[in-house]
């Protein structure tokens, strides 16, 4: 099994988690993007979906799924999503992809989070992958001063601007041993939309997908 056809088996294993005639919040990223994928067949039972980019709202809109705007939504069962990161204590790195704040939104409005993974990313202490911070353009210089003196090497996503208009400084070399301390730590820095710390929020089920099938982390 290669890492495709991991990410896809984990996404398809969320589907047992999705009820008839239910709302769905919808993350962003290639395994999401299989989650999606596996939602076509159910697209007429379902009453639709939020999302947490304008990516996964055109795939969702594409097979027919209506998506609703979050403040016409006070709440729904599921938030499935992936991860760059997650350790034991089912907490996570996300924003690889740079969807990290609409994505926190949307996951704090559901009752529970289902994590979809492949077996590369259970870590047993984050920080491997650089930690995605959401900031502000004009505070970006500002902001990566203030992660410096927290220890950490934060380097500018040329290029990429996030769906809300602002810019990502991926922090490179945090051994995260505190996560919930460290996200709202760097959520006080002014000029930080959010980071990609899910650690006050973490997830509730991992399903981890390897060579030997899917595990239920709950
Ligand atoms: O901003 C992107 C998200 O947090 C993704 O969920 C995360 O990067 C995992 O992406 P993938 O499923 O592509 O590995």
């Amino acid at each position: 099994m290669n890492q495709k056809d991991k990410k896809r088996a984990a996404a398809e294993a969320a589907i047992q988690y999705v009820e008839e005639d239910s709302i769905i919040g919808v993350g962003t990223g290639s395994t999401t993007n299989y989650f999606i994928d596996a939602l076509a067949p159910l697209a007429d039972k379902i009453r639709g979906a939020v999302s947490s980019s304008e990516a996964s709202t055109e795939r969702l809109k594409a097979l027919g799924i209506e998506v609703f705007d979050l403040n016409q939504v006070s709440s729904y069962d599921i938030y499935v999503d992936g991860a760059d990161e997650v350790n034991p204590q089912k907490h996570m790195i996300k924003g690889g992809g740079a969807a990290l704040t609409r994505e926190k939104i949307v996951a704090a409005v559901a009752k529970r989070f289902i994590c979809i993974t492949d077996d590369s990313k259970p870590v047993d202490v984050m920080g491997k992958f650089p930690l995605p911070v959401e900031v502000i353009p004009m505070a970006r210089s500002y902001v990566a001063r203030e992660i410096v003196k927290l220890g950490g090497d934060p380097v500018y996503r040329q290029g990429v601007v996030t769906d809300n208009g602002n810019v990502i400084l991926d922090v490179h070399n945090m051994q995260i041993t505190d996560p919930v301390s460290l996200e709202n730590t760097l959520n006080q820095i002014t000029g930080v939309v959010t980071n990609g710390l899910f650690a006050k929020r973490g997830a509730d089920i991992v399903l981890v997908a390897g060579k030997d099938g899917v595990k239920t982390i709950s």
